[in-house]
């Protein structure tokens, strides 16, 4: 799939300068990403709308519009394919470490994140309860690192 999106982009962008009047890439450049968006919104509608109706050549159909409008919309804000490969197997490689941290110390590690990160919402300093929070979760033994 990602070579034909590849491919697409590659499209997009030789079309990107040719005459609106003839090539609808170049008329949703000239008309700018406000446009982009637009479509591409309309086109997620569309999809959702044929899966829920149960239409699957439809949802397909779709897919393709969808994943066009994307491409272009992706062109219009300096994103290439491959960020978005890069970020998709960033987190492949985070759900696979998660997968091995035994239960006990992910949840531990979900609620120190959840403890701090409120800490750092509120004022700390203003805020004993937030103190006393990380010190409870100091006191088990969890030090920060110096
Ligand atoms: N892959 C696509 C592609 N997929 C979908 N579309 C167009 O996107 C539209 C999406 O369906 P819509 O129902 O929203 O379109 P519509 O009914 O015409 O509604 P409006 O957008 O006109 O309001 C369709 O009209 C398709 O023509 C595409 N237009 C172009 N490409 C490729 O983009 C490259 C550049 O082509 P040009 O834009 O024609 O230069 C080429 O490789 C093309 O194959």
């Amino acid at each position: 799939m990602s070579d034909s999106l590849e491919r697409l982009y590659q499209a997009v962008l030789a079309a990107r300068d040719l005459d609106p009047a003839t090539s609808r890439t170049a008329r949703l450049f000239q008309r700018g990403p406000s446009k982009m968006a637009k479509k591409l919104a309309e086109e997620a509608i569309e999809v959702v709308i044929d899966a829920v109706n149960g239409d699957a050549p439809a949802v397909v159909r779709e897919s393709a519009d969808l994943l066009y409008n994307l491409t272009v919309l992706w062109a219009s804000a300096g994103v290439k394919p491959e960020d978005v490969w890069r970020e998709m197997e960033r987190r492949e490689r985070l759900q696979g470490i998660a997968e091995k941290l035994p239960k006990s110390a992910r949840k531990l590690r979900q609620d120190i994140s959840k403890e701090l990160s409120k800490a750092v919402a509120n004022d700390a300093t203003a805020q004993p309860a937030a103190r006393r929070r990380i010190v409870a979760l100091e006191a088990r033994g969890l030090r920060k690192r110096h």
